[in-house]
């Protein structure tokens, strides 16, 4: 139900009621649990944000970020019947996602419920010739806790980020600053490939161009003063060091592809044996508290002083953990500026000449591998109001004939691994609603074609895709990828990661160990 104000805004009621599995087994709800979100509005202005609701109001100018060119920062609050009294006593939890095109944060209570959610586009700021990312990321970071409705902010107890995997920032060990301008995610080290293989097991997960140990290894390589007192750290690890100030510390999710073996819990002896093994961060569990937010933070910004920061996990692992996905055989592809896919298995299967690899999740394996294609090169092609009016378009039951493999540039990491895979995206048909078509069931023989791997290679065959991301927001996609795969495919009830890491926020919280 949608109506709007005199003030010209509109805002938007959700009215649902979801029934939430307990998400931990110290849930305070019964199995089961209905629950119903009375309301949620979301409000937002062309120029700024403008925040209302029944327990607070503030007025946001525009927010300017760099370049002056006004940015808007979407966000929707609960509202409904939950009154002042019910939030005082609620314990909140802070899940921040920092993805490829953007970062966004999630507040949810132990019930799982969302009480503000918001997103921020990150700001371009330029370093001499190439971005700066750190400083993009850093803003970015502390605009989104300003973005915290303040009332919110003094009831969250614990606090996690995701990132992008193998994002990867060498920094100097003493004061935490970078040394070098950080590696993206996709950034492929292609000359120092053959190092890698000849001291890692065949076919072992560092073994690709992309992977973080080739990147710790390009940089190694470059020489400088700095070798001695450098650390390496993943992009969710620095950015929660900003907020708890113990450096070096990272989660078995990050550091798999420096090359850390989640199930012997320890980094392999080949690697400790090399010259750099002292840049490696320590490691725990994903949602392992490490130190309360830092006070200054918690007086800036009004967090409550037993507010804890746990360690993250990466954007797509986010994403699966939002969709609360837990037998083995269901699976998650995130349909965000890439194509990450992974399923819950009972065997680990790793094979780098296919950009296969698994992520540890308490006792199970997700098995998958993350591709170039994706968002990132509809974005090139489409804004997202013309890929919402062209998908309308489309006859997803229609088999489309044009073979392309749409990539953003060229390379590709999974279901091929080749650092030099040029996109095909030609020949383009004269109608876009066609192209666009040839482009989704592309992508989505793809993600079959990732499926039908990870079955070759001896994980749980899948039987189930939820999706996440900004493609899941796509029916047509869904129904195209839903033939094309031959299996059943919904959008996850959740399909933010910031959600996700909010999970592991909670996780944290319940260990009660600081
Ligand atoms: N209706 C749509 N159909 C398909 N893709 C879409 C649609 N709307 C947005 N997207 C894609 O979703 C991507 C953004 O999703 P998101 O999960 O925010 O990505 P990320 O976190 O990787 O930056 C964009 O690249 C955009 O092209
Ligand atoms: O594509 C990516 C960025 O969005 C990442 O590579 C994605 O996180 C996949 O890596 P992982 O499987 O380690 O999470």
């Amino acid at each position: 139900m949608t109506f709007s104000r005199t003030t010209g805004k509109r805002a938007y009621f959700i009215l649902r009621g979801v029934t939430l599995p307990p998400l931990f087994p110290k849930s305070p709800y019964p199995h089961g649990y209905k629950h119903t979100m009375v309301g949620a509005i979301s409000v937002t202005h062309p120029a700024s944000t403008i925040l209302s609701s029944r327990t607070y109001s503030r007025k946001r100018g525009n927010i300017l970020l760099s370049g002056n060119k006004p940015r808007t920062v979407s966000m929707s609050l609960r509202n409904g019947n939950s009154n002042k009294q019910q939030l005082e006593r609620e314990r909140l939890y802070l899940g921040l996602d920092f993805g490829t095109s953007g970062a966004r944060f999630a507040v949810i209570d132990i019930g799982g419920t969302i009480q503000a959610e918001a997103k921020r586009h990150y700001p371009l700021y330029s370093n001499g010739e190439s971005r700066d990312w750190v400083r993009s990321w850093k803003e970015t970071l502390f605009l989104l806790l300003e973005d915290i409705p303040l009332n919110l902010r003094k009831h969250i107890v614990s606090i996690s980020i995701d990132g992008t995997s193998a994002t990867t920032i060498i920094v100097d060990s003493d004061t935490g600053e970078p040394l070098w301008r950080p590696f993206l995610y996709n950034e492929s080290c292609p000359e120092v490939l053959p190092a890698v293989k000849s001291i890692a097991p065949p076919n072992h997960t560092v073994c690709s161009a992309t992977s973080t140990l080739c990147k710790l290894v390009s940089w190694w390589n470059r020489g400088g003063l700095n070798e001695k007192s450098a650390l390496l750290l993943h992009q969710a690890d620095w950015l929660l060091w900003l907020l708890h100030g113990k450096l070096g510390v990272s989660d078995y999710n990050n550091a798999l592809k420096v090359g850390y073996d989640p199930e012997a819990d320890s980094y392999p002896s080949w690697l400790i044996s090399q010259p750099y093994s002292h840049l490696l961060p320590s490691v725990v569990a994903p949602g392992t508290p490490i130190a309360c937010l830092k006070e200054e933070l918690r007086n800036k910004f009004g967090f409550q002083k037993e507010c804890v920061v746990c360690t993250g996990t990466t954007d797509s692992i986010a994403a699966f953990l939002a969709a609360r996905v837990t037998q083995p055989g269901k699976a998650v592809t995130s349909l965000g500026s890439t194509l990450a896919i992974k399923l819950l298995s009972n065997t680990r299967v790793e094979d780098s000449r296919f950009g296969v690899y698994s992520h540890r999740l308490d006792d199970k394996w997700l098995v998958g591998g993350a591709s170039n294609t994706g968002g990132a090169v509809l974005r090139q092609l489409f804004t997202d109001d013309q890929l919402k009016k062209l998908s309308e378009q489309i006859n997803p039951s229609q088999i489309s004939l044009l073979d392309y493999y749409p990539l953003p540039k060229a390379g590709e990491r999974f279901p091929i691994a080749d650092p030099d895979l040029a996109p095909r995206l030609l020949p383009r048909p004269e109608n876009d609603a066609e192209y666009l078509h040839g482009i989704l069931e592309s992508i989505a023989r793809i993600e079959a074609k990732g499926y039908g791997l990870l079955k070759e290679l001896g994980a749980t065959a899948v039987d189930q895709v939820f999706t996440a991301g900004g493609g899941a927001n796509n029916e047509k996609w869904t129904q195209i990828r839903e033939r094309v795969l031959g299996l059943p495919v919904s959008r996850a009830n959740q399909t933010e990661a910031a959600y996700g890491t909010a999970l592991l926020a909670i996780k944290g919280d319940q260990q009660n160990i600081l």
